[in-house]
């Protein structure tokens, strides 16, 4: 193998042309804009692939954008038409296209289709119409995306990995042709988003957060790694579905499941190192805890779904508290859902007022109650409770749904995490509304569908003084002569920086003070404006910016903990962050 420095850009990159490479030469590539070291795990191979490959790999593919010059030297003469456009206005072009979609899933399809074709100008577009955009790629219509994934399924965007394939998992993992992974999300499409067991066709999910991950957090795409694990599915309507795309059997649970997992986790480890960070999504609550309490000592791991939103939730509140008045332990919390989402934000509800206000977390978890299908989680129901519902169990009097819980506990601040829609009824509300100047009514189940009320509802019947933000996003809403616009209390804000603040500092755990961390900076983001809109959270447009600040703070605090490995430690974070991210901008190839 022969390596030359090669400019390209003005930027220098190890030109690694492999001849013993596989498949004629056109692997490995480049366009890893202003990379860090560590994202530098392996020289990149600047591969020359010309002609009808180059328009092919959509790593390399311009399409129009390849320049008459570009066109003469590598052999792409006659293979397009003989306009040239910027990718500027290839993104017009495709925002046009797009727009002209009306149904969501087209939409879907024509990104997915972009991402395969011309993978820069799909992140362009995506970093350039966030707002717009996010809801196409991500909840809502990724949700309706997984549910039709046997209908809709082109390509493979991510590595399956069934339970055919044990015992050999490692050797799967070689198949993927990129060899420098720093992140992985990895589901069992047990519980996606909140429309339970989708299977194998849980995929649209680590194939939507990586793209995030690329698009709000900077991590370069060929860094990032989706996998889904198929152990089955108890879901009868794809069991019979001729379209179905996994195996077809119920899960396995127990021993059988666990030992799966062991060795999909000691593969990871075996062939990425030490320093990759693997997100869980979407697991089924029975498993997600344990995983998460089993590997988190010895690998690098994040639960999106406790962690996660835990961290973003808690930043809405913190945010929140300048429009309610009050400290964090001034008010009362009550939970609607008491699985993933639910115990992981009251956990770090809690631990945040262990710090701010000084209290025992004992007492801290005293102002935090849950509801869940049967009712108020009180200290009589011990006997039967799951263990991650036990520190809930407070003394009180059994109470046997939402709206007797809401007006026994009379909380300030009432959180759907349930997964079932419309439990936030008129009366719920209302009832907020009669003993709270400005509730704090946070819709967070996923997709729209599944929302427990939607920014209208909350608006409408608190008469205007409800603050309010959704998991998945909302419309903004006129009442009353005023225009609300409501948050989207997505783990969206948190996992891009989070991970990138990791990757970025070499950390090698993560801690509960880094969830802290990410919480902090994000709720220090919104503005005066935002809030006179009722926004807790700032908008997406300047979502780099903001991963870049929670990188930081993530950063900082793993250094302090000891647990960051890149040495020294870079002065400004931030400024480091920054310079760490993935840009799409096409590169002139020459
Ligand atoms: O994917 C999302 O939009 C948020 C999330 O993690 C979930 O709902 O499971
Ligand atoms: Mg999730």
């Amino acid at each position: 193998m022969e390596s030359t420095l090669k400019e390209l850009d003005g930027e220098s990159v190890l030109d690694l042309e492999d001849k013993t490479g596989v498949g004629g030469g056109v692997r490995d590539v480049y366009g890893e804009d202003k990379a860090s070291e560590d994202q530098l795990i392996t020289p990149w191979t600047v591969t020359v692939a010309s002609g009808y490959a180059l328009l092919r790999d959509p790593r390399l593919n311009k399409g129009l954008a390849f320049s008459e010059e570009e066109r003469g030297v590598h052999y792409l003469t006659g293979l397009l038409p003989p306009a040239v456009l910027s990718q500027q206005h290839q993104e017009k072009r495709l925002m046009n296209i797009l727009r002209q979609y009306q149904v969501p899933l087209q939409r879907y399809m024509a990104m997915m289709d972009l991402q395969e074709r011309n993978e820069r100008l799909f992140y362009k577009l995506l970093i350039d119409n966030v707002e717009e955009l996010l809801p196409v790629v991500y909840t809502p219509t990724v949700g309706e995306a997984c549910q039709k994934y046997g209908s809709i399924f082109t390509r493979p965007q991510g590595l399956f990995i069934s339970l055919k394939e044990r015992k050999r998992i490692l050797e799967v993992l070689k198949n993927w042709p990129e060899k420098s992974i720093q992140v992985i999300v990895v589901t069992d499409g047990e519980r996606i988003l909140g429309l339970g067991d989708l299977g194998c066709q849980g995929m649209g999910i680590p194939v939507g957060k990586l793209s995030l991950y690329t698009a709000l957090g900077g991590v370069r795409p060929s860094a990032c790694l989706p996998i889904t694990l198929d152990v089955g599915t108890n879901n009868q309507k794809l069991l019979d579905d001729e379209f179905y795309l996994g195996l077809r059997q119920r899960r396995v649970t127990g021993q059988e499941y666990h030992e799966f997992l062991d060795e999909f986790m000691a593969a990871v480890k075996q062939n990425y190192g030490e320093k990759i960070l693997i997100q869980f999504e979407d697991f089924a609550n029975h498993n997600a805890f344990e995983l998460l309490a089993k590997y988190r000592t010895t690998h690098l791991v994040f639960n999106d779904d406790i962690q996660g939103t835990a961290s973003v939730v808690l930043a809405g509140i913190i945010s929140a508290l300048k429009l309610t008045g009050g400290d964090l332990q001034d008010h009362t919390y009550l939970f609607l859902g008491a699985g993933e989402a639910g115990t992981g934000i009251a956990e770090l509800i809690a631990l945040q007022m262990t710090k701010t206000a000084s209290i025992p977390v004992e007492e801290a978890r005293k102002k935090i109650w849950l509801v869940d299908s049967k009712g108020l989680i009180v200290s009589s129901r011990k006997e039967s409770l799951q263990h991650f519902k036990l520190p809930w169990a407070h003394e009180h009097e059994p109470v046997p749904d939402l709206l007797n819980a809401v007006n026994a506990i009379k909380p300030s601040v009432l959180i759907g995490t349930s997964g079932v829609g419309r439990t936030f009824t008129k009366e719920v509300i209302e009832a907020m509304a009669s003993f709270n100047e400005k509730p704090l009514i946070l819709a967070l189940s996923n997709p729209t569908s599944q929302s427990e009320c939607t920014a209208e509802e909350a608006y409408t019947w608190s008469e205007g003084r409800a603050i309010f933000a959704s998991g998945s996003p909302f419309a903004p809403v006129e009442y009353d002569g005023k225009t609300f616009v409501p948050g989207q209390a997505n783990n969206a804000y948190i996992f891009p920086g989070f991970g990138l603040g990791i990757i970025m500092s070499g950390t090698v755990r993560v801690h509960d003070d880094m969830l802290l961390a990410a919480s902090e900076a994000l709720a220090s983001e919104a503005s005066e404006d935002n809030y006179a809109k009722g926004l807790v959270y700032p908008p997406f447009t300047n979502i780099r910016t903001i991963s870049a600040r929670i990188a930081a703070n993530v950063a900082a605090k793993a250094y302090e903990l000891g647990l960051a490995s890149r040495l020294p430690r870079p002065k400004d974070l931030a400024n480091f962050a920054e310079s760490c991210m993935y840009t799409p901008l096409y590169r002139n190839y020459r």
